[in-house]
């Protein structure tokens, strides 16, 4: 990307601190949107607070675009209230929200520079142009697009134009930032580039309310305070991101949210007062945070592939044995599949045994009490 990142000057404008901070968070109160009969988002409640990154990430069709579309007033609720800050929205016009929403395409005018794109909400507001020009120019600023102003967007690369979709929504300096899908447009390593800038925009501009909604896992990981798991219609979790990875509170989390070996177990011991319980798989017993589980219970050892070594530590007082089947070398990362009893595991090592055990033969696997949690075995959801 040749353009220079977000780390222009912040919108500092006192109007936007005003509107930002306390009065930007988002309240979805039972809201329910159907399309004729089919109800697309049951009742969902769901509360973003001002200055977080929610992410919402789901599988195609479980309603993310809609809830979005649902603060920003392009759908109404059948049912349910929406509210920014103090005010309930549900019956405004999206223009009177005070929002900022980017799509995938940019859907940057084509005619218009670049200045004039980032001024279009502006003018339709009525703004006076010397407010016009100074907003403008903080908004570039902002996405590092300064000295772009008199381009035209087919003089742009795909991440330039998103910078300046993005500077467009920003211009009118919103309490909330929508962003749909913003980068799935773009290839992967200007993906990735643009994940830390707008990591860096939020930091310099703290006081944003952003949703965020995206089926790509890493994004949501990499930017989100907090992530919501939609899973038709329905929020399937919601929590702290670190939370959320760590300790999946179901069986489509722990799958969603990266990739997740699942074991099934009986809960020998009961958590104590540390949060560790322990459970029987086999002969093997092993520990991991537990989430209020009785002795008998079947249960799901939760285990990220990364988590789980090859060679045994002082850290790593969990094993399993399994029957290696495949190896993948993947330059930084190797992939190994192996079958601890029928279960298929999967391991991503970063060090290996200087010999390499041949597939077929038994392998032990370790890994850390701290690395592992409990989860409902029964549970779809
Ligand atoms: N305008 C519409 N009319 C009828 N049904 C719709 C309309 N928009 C969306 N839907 C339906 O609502 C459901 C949720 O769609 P939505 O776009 O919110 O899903 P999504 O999670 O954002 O999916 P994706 O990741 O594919 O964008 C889907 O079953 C979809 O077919």
């Amino acid at each position: 990307m040749s353009a220079a990142a977000f780390t222009g000057p912040s919108v500092t404008d006192i109007d936007a601190a005003k509107v930002r901070g306390a009065g930007s968070n988002v309240h979805f109160d039972k809201v329910v949107v159907a399309y004729g009969a089919h109800v697309v988002l049951h009742p969902l409640t769901l509360d973003i607070a001002p200055g977080e990154i929610l992410a919402m990430i789901g599988p195609s069709g479980s309603g993310k675009t809609t809830a979005l579309r649902a603060v920003a007033g392009f759908v109404r609720p059948a049912s349910g209230r929406i509210r920014i800050g103090a005010t309930d929205v549900t019956d405004l016009p999206p223009y009177e929200r005070g929002l900022g929403m980017v799509v995938q395409n940019y859907a940057l005018f084509p005619h218009m520079r670049v200045e004039d794109n980032v001024a279009f909400g502006l003018r339709a507001q009525g703004a006076d142009k010397a407010l016009i020009g100074e907003r403008v120019k903080d908004a570039l600023a902002t996405v590092g697009m300064a000295t772009f102003a008199r381009r035209y967007p087919r003089e742009l690369s795909g991440g330039q134009q998103q910078r300046v979709a993005i500077a467009r929504a920003l211009a009118v300096r919103p309490r909330v930032l929508l962003l749909d899908e913003p980068l799935s447009a773009l290839d992967a390593q200007i993906r990735r580039n643009m994940v830390e800038e707008i990591a860096r925009l939020h930091r310099s501009l703290p006081g944003l309310t952003i949703l965020y909604v995206t089926h790509d896992q890493t994004e949501a990981l990499t930017l989100a305070d907090k992530i919501a798991i939609m899973r038709d219609g329905r929020v399937c979790s919601h929590g702290p991101t670190t939370e959320l990875y760590r300790r999946p509170p179901n069986r489509f989390t722990a799958e969603f949210l990266g990739r997740a070996n699942l074991l099934p177990v009986t809960v020998a011991e009961a958590a104590g007062p540390k949060g560790f319980a322990t459970a029987r798989h086999g002969d093997a017993v092993l520990t991991g945070a537990g989430r209020g589980e009785k002795v008998g219970d079947k249960s799901l050892l939760c285990i990220r592939p990364q988590h789980l070594s090859l060679t045994a530590d002082s850290e790593h007082t969990n094993r399993i044995v399994g029957t290696l089947r495949e190896v993948h070398w993947q330059g930084e990362l190797t992939h190994l599949v192996l079958d601890v009893d029928g279960t298929p595991v999967r391991v991503s090592a970063t060090k290996l045994p200087m010999a390499l055990p041949e597939p077929g033969t038994e392998v032990p696997l370790f890994f850390a009490p701290a690395d592992t949690s409990l989860l409902p075995e029964d549970a779809g959801v």
